[in-house]
């Protein structure tokens, strides 16, 4: 049966895509490439010419159409079809075609190819006889097969590359691999091999992931946003590649991360590969190394900085609220401290921003602490802490600590910080530093001597939590493990900085100078360590845990504004999920293999926070919130397209 169409759905078919042949398609789960009218005299797609398409193929667009999170797939209207673009940006349009994403293109579309796993009249009915082996196998096979493949390459970035390969091949095949597989795969397409291929970006690159915005888009990026094929982007990562995890200015290679901060948004917190935007913005870098480098792929000129600057990411902001509009949420991430607490404090109160480096690390490192008291004992505001490295991290976390202090006693927050110090690279932060520090280091010069080295400050602080936050390797050394031993049953230690070349210390030196004492967790994992007969499993203190839940948590409550009640919130949703078994082993963090799991209770708690401070636009608020985030989540499996 045939039906002339230009109705809501066909309306929702096309929605965003504006007369250049983009890939609007990719918003369905059926690999359908449905576009085609001529245009009238304005430039808009006429209803009358949209042409037909059979009921059936309809239906089935409808049925396989993906949720989108947030918001019913087959809403809005008219309207949106042609939305922001259409009026203004394509008043040449060229005739639209109708295709089915069918056979060797088909096979050649990540968003919908299945591989082996067609089924027979898939085959049939999609023009793929004879492309592929007559074999028809499942999805779970070829996560089977996949996994042993990945395992055969001893070198860690094959196996990376290996799952970027997947990515671009097989998309759902590379969510299921990496869902299924979390702890083992989460080392490969994260830290700390994410760390190694940023440094060789530019050899191993072979199809870009993301948007690069250099200076030369300047004045241009909105239009560079219309370049890329997705038009629901609800969450975007941007770095400026300059301090990428403690490796330092990576420049326009520093796109490894928010490439792989997104593909854990999907695994781990079930937002739409869709709907995720990694973006590098490209001001240059003073790497020398890099500069020199003929495979290198940014812009060959030292970093921009001031004005030229400000206005470039000026200009990159108002363009994402302009074509996404307010409530798509922009992780800041990896830029260096000089910009980003400026960039967090001028666009926290205009967009639905946050920085991980400085408020996901705080929310997952004092989740960490949370649990921890349970072994050590007492409460947080009878602990000291003390911090190597008092930069994002150090501060971020610092800051948050503190505040949740001074809520459990009611004692002003300048108070519960002077519980809190941190050593940078000049020595402990003390009142006679004042004047030369930077602002972000300024309440935490409190009044002591001068102490110029960790140790030292161990020795006099006497820390009962130590927090290594320093980008810095090995600077947690015997000395300093022992002197945290000597007068804390359990010290408390995190050696936070990634990659694992840059570890404070690592799993072993913790417990083998701490004689097994330690309550130990670590940026980039460890495996288990045996010491005197006893089997030891520490924790991943990594904002992993809290970025995909927070941001489905911002996402499902349609957030404006991202609040630091929130982040407490997701604190205390991650310390909920660490069970008496895993406090037993030693572990405060739960296993990663139920990632999902905990993510949809920490949206819960942040959508929930969302509504309570007034700051949630999606009415009325679901009743089960666990419930609604967890129908909300991606699912890798694969869909019929019969
Ligand atoms: N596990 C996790 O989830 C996260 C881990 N990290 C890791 O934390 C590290 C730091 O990140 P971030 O805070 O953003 O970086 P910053 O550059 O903002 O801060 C680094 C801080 O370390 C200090 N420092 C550097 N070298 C030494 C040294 N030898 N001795 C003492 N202090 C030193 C710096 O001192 P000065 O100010 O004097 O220069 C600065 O205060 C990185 O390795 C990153 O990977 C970051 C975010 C999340
Ligand atoms: C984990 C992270 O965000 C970092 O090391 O920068
Ligand atoms: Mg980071």
């Amino acid at each position: 049966m045939i039906s002339s169409i230009g109705t809501n759905f066909l309306s929702n078919s096309l929605c965003g895509f504006s007369g250049r042949l983009r890939q609007s398609h990719r918003r369905f789960s059926a690999p359908f490439v449905v576009v085609s009218a001529a245009t009238s005299s304005n430039g808009r797609p006429e209803k009358r010419n949209v042409t037909v398409l059979a009921e059936s193929t309809l239906k089935e667009m409808r049925d396989a159409a993906a949720p989108v999170i947030g918001e019913s797939t087959v809403s809005g209207g008219v309207e949106d079809v042609y939305g922001e673009d259409s009026a203004t940006e394509d008043q040449a349009m060229t005739p639209w075609s109708v295709s089915v994403a069918s056979g060797y293109t088909l096979l050649r579309d990540p968003h919908f190819n299945k591989g082996m796993a067609f089924a027979e009249k898939e085959r049939d009915a999609l023009y793929l006889r004879g492309l592929l082996p007559p074999v028809v196998v499942s999805q779970d096979l070829q996560v089977k097969k996949l996994m042993h493949n990945i395992r055969q390459y001893q070198v860690p970035l094959q196996r990376y590359m290996a799952m970027m390969d997947l990515q671009e091949r097989n998309e759902r095949l590379f969510y299921k691999l990496l869902i299924d597989n979390v702890e083992e795969l989460l080392p490969v397409v994260y830290t700390p091999t994410v760390g190694e291929a940023c440094e060789k970006y530019g050899s191993i690159l072979r199809r870009p992931q993301g948007l690069f915005i250099s200076l030369k888009e300047k004045g241009k990026i909105l239009e560079v946003l219309k370049n890329w094929p997705e038009k629901k982007i609800q969450v975007i990562v941007v770095t400026d590649g300059e301090r990428i995890l403690g490796l330092g200015d990576l420049g326009c290679q520093g796109m490894g991360i928010p490439v792989g901060k997104l593909s854990l948004y999907t695994a781990l917190g079930g937002i739409r590969p869709s709907a995720c935007l990694p973006v590098t913005i490209d001001v240059g870098t003073n790497n020398e190394k890099l500069l020199n480098d003929e495979f290198y792929i940014g812009l060959r000129q030292k970093r921009a900085r001031g004005q030229e600057y400000a206005e470039l990411l000026n200009e990159f902001m108002s363009a994402v609220k302009q074509k996404y509009g307010e409530k798509v949420l922009i992780q800041f991430e990896d830029f260096a401290n000089h910009n980003a607490f400026d960039l967090l404090a001028k666009y926290g109160s205009t967009h639905l921003v946050f920085n991980d480096d400085i408020q996901g690390t705080a929310s997952v490192v004092l989740a960490g602490i949370m649990a921890a008291l349970k072994l050590v004992g007492g409460s947080l505001a009878e602990q000291k802490f003390l911090f190597l490295g008092a930069g994002e991290a150090g501060t971020g976390i610092a800051e948050l600590i503190a505040l949740e202090m001074s809520k459990q006693t009611d004692i002003p927050l300048e108070e519960t910080r002077k519980n809190i110090w941190l050593v940078d690279s000049k020595g402990l932060i003390v009142r006679s530093r004042f004047e030369t520090l930077q602002h972000f280091k300024k309440p935490w010069a409190h009044e002591h001597e001068t102490v110029r080295n960790i140790v030292d400050a161990v020795k006099a602080i006497r820390p009962t939590v130590l927090i290594g936050s320093s980008g810095v390797g090995r600077t947690f050394t015997k000395d300093v493990v022992e002197a945290m031993a000597s007068f804390n049953e359990k010290p408390v230690i995190f050696a936070l900085s990634n990659p694992t070349s840059q570890s404070e210390c690592t799993a072993e030196e913790a417990y083998k100078w701490s004689k097994g004492r330690a309550i130990y967790a670590s940026g980039s994992p460890f495996d288990p360590v045996e010491y005197k007969g006893k089997v030891y499993v520490s924790g991943q203190a990594n904002n992993a845990y809290i970025f995909p839940g927070l941001g489905l948590g911002l996402i499902i409550s349609g957030a404006i504004r991202v609040h630091d009640d929130m982040l407490l919130a997701a604190s205390e949703a991650l310390a909920a999920e660490v069970t008496q078994e895993n406090l037993d082993k030693g572990l405060i963090f739960p296993p990663l293999t139920n990632i999902r799991k905990i993510s949809a209770h920490i949206a819960a708690k942040v959508a929930a926070k969302a509504y309570e401070l007034g700051l949630a636009t999606r009415l009325p608020q679901p009743k089960d919130l666990v419930a609604y985030a967890e129908s909300c989540m991606y699912s890798p499996s694969y869909r019929s397209y019969r």
